[in-house]
């Protein structure tokens, strides 16, 4: 038995395609909602993620603001930047893309963000009204991740779910969206402090890899017809993606999310959903999430 595909890519295009329409409604009430990142550094990656969102943009008709600074900025030239995105009107949502280079105070600019316009659902008032079951744009790779399991008709409520990881954009904010009421899973979070992850792992209906420990999930210790989701990033010396999921696991899983096409699509289209669901707000549409 192999593992049914958790389709990214797929799933990222449909609600692309969905989102285009609620975005042309939105045109036709002279709204036209705007994605802004600011970049600050060199770093490839970070550069090809943005070039990416921008290309994402101009597929469902958002308009585009890019804002790049050297990796020499400053604190006080970065959170300029951020003051002036608070202020454009014709952006909607923006991102700060993560990390920033070292010497910066990464929360302090995420705290100045303005909250309504967070497109990555990761500033503290949005971590805390989602803390307090409030509405709030959600962190976007979360937020994939139930999109994905849900759209392929994976059981969430009342599963085990293992998630391994304990990041700001995966690790920490997942178990708040899994144990929601809407989604009602029973959540065990591993991170390096855990003795004995293989047994967490056994148990686990759903396991959520995002350490970046490349193969750390091995066959032997997945539940067979479990639904693995590969979130881990790591690059090998030819550059290429290596998942925290052990290829092996193909074969004992139910359900496994590729990788890449898996994850890091979702997180995008769902970038995209909270900047069109925060135009929707801002121009009173009803029902905007
Ligand atoms: N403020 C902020 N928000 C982020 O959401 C954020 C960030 N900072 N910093 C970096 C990480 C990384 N991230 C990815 C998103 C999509 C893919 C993605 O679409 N990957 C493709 C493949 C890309 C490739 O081949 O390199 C795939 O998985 O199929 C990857 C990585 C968002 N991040």
């Amino acid at each position: 038995m192999t593992a049914q595909i958790l389709d990214g890519k797929a799933t990222a295009a449909a609600i692309k395609s969905e989102l285009s329409a609620r975005v042309a409604a939105l045109k036709e009430r002279g709204v036209t909602p705007g994605l802004g990142t600011i970049l600050v550094g060199e770093d490839p990656g970070s550069q090809k993620y943005v070039a990416g969102k921008h290309r994402d943009c101009a597929e469902v008709g958002i308009a585009s603001i890019q804002r790049e600074l050297p990796a020499t900025a400053t604190q006080e030239e970065i959170e300029a930047v951020v003051r002036e995105l608070n202020e454009d009107p014709s952006c909607t949502g923006y991102i700060v893309q993560l990390p920033l280079p070292r010497g910066i105070d990464e929360n302090r600019v995420l705290g100045l963000m303005d909250p309504a316009k967070d497109a990555d659902g990761l500033h503290p008032t949005n971590l805390g009204r989602l803390v307090l079951n409030e509405p709030a744009p959600l962190p976007c790779t979360p937020n994939g991740i139930i999109t994905l399991l849900r759209r392929h008709g994976v059981e969430i409520n009342g599963a085990e779910v293992v998630v391994v990881g304990r990041g700001v954009t995966i690790g920490r904010p997942m178990p708040l969206l899994l144990t929601r009421r809407s989604e009602n899973a029973t959540v065990t979070q591993c991170h390096t402090g855990t003795r004995d992850l293989a047994a967490h792992l056994r148990r686990a209906d759903i396991v959520v890899a995002a350490a970046g420990v490349p193969h750390l999930i091995k066959p032997e210790d997945v539940k067979p017809g479990a639904a693995v989701l590969d979130v881990g990033v790591s690059r090998d010396e030819n550059g290429k993606i290596v998942g925290d999921v052990h290829p092996g696991v193909r074969e004992v899983a139910g359900w496994i999310s590729p990788n890449p096409g898996g994850v890091g699509p979702m997180t995008r289209a769902l970038l995209l959903a909270n900047v069109v669901e925060a135009a929707e707000r801002a121009a009173g549409v009803a029902d905007a999430g």
